[in-house]
């Protein structure tokens, strides 16, 4: 489960998010939208713990997240995908997945890796075998031995989802999943992040693509909840028509 509870943050004077409260039940998928400069990313800064709020107090499960930092977060479950889609460009396809998994190696350093090689092998046999998995889903598989900078951005998204997803996450936070996907990516896409057993916030400016994956959706306006709830409520919500779906 998600919670932000009257969440504020400051840019000096600009007011990016201002007593913003809401919940998402475990599993269940909400969608964040709202014009330019709603807050969209800054609400996923904080929710991730790339940004610390100026008030407020983020949950995760249960537990106060709220000074905790974002590689803390990540070992507790919580993945990304960012506006750019940022890939490893150095590594190929598969290496970028792996670094995914690279953390549950065991820890021991050379000496354990030394002492326990025939364990080790495995794992890594594992790790690889699970990022081929994760590949194939995400309809990449053929790209393994690429480099990730060589992709055009349709191809690096789902590398970035493969990445996210990679280690089974109970939060996932995607922002603008769609953009730069062709109609089969996106299918795509949205099916793998279907089958996850994890709790998605997700900001999209394809309001059909949000309508249609989303159980919830929470409308940010001038760093303001003006709306939440069922899509087609919000749709028929006239604050959100004026200051959104026009
Ligand atoms: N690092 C920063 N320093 C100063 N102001 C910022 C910073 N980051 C965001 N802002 C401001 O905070 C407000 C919210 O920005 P944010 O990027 O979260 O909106 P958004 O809804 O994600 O917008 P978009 O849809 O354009 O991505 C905007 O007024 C923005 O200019």
């Amino acid at each position: 489960m998600i919670a932000v509870e009257d969440v504020g943050v400051r840019f000096g004077g600009v007011h990016a998010l201002s007593g913003v409260s809401f919940a998402v039940e475990e599993g269940r998928t909400c969608g964040v939208i709202g014009p330019n400069g709603a807050g969209k990313t800054t609400l996923f800064d904080v929710v991730t713990g790339l940004r610390r709020p100026t008030t407020g107090t983020v949950r995760l499960r249960g537990e106060d997240v709220t000074a905790t930092g974002a590689v803390r977060r990540a070992r507790l479950g919580v993945r990304r995908t960012f506006q750019r889609p940022q890939v490893f460009g150095r590594l190929t396809v598969l290496e970028n997945v792996l670094a995914a998994v690279e953390w549950r190696g065991g820890g021991g350093g050379l000496p354990a890796d030394l002492v326990g090689l025939r364990a080790r092998r495995r794992a890594e046999a594992a790790r690889r075998e699970r990022a081929a998995e994760v590949l194939d889903r995400c309809g990449i598989g053929a790209l393994s031995g690429a480099y990730a900078a060589d992709l055009p951005i349709g191809q690096r998204r789902m590398v970035e989802l493969a990445r996210a997803v990679a280690d089974e996450p109970s939060v996932l936070l995607l922002d603008e999943p769609t953009s730069g996907l062709d109609g089969e990516q996106s299918e795509r896409f949205a099916s793998v992040v279907r089958g996850l057993d994890a709790t998605v916030l997700l900001v999209e400016h394809d309001v059909g693509f949000v309508m249609a994956a989303c159980e919830r959706i929470v409308v940010l306006d001038l760093g303001r909840v003006i709306a939440d709830g069922e899509p087609a409520a919000v749709r028929e919500d006239p604050a959100v028509r004026a200051a959104y779906l026009g």
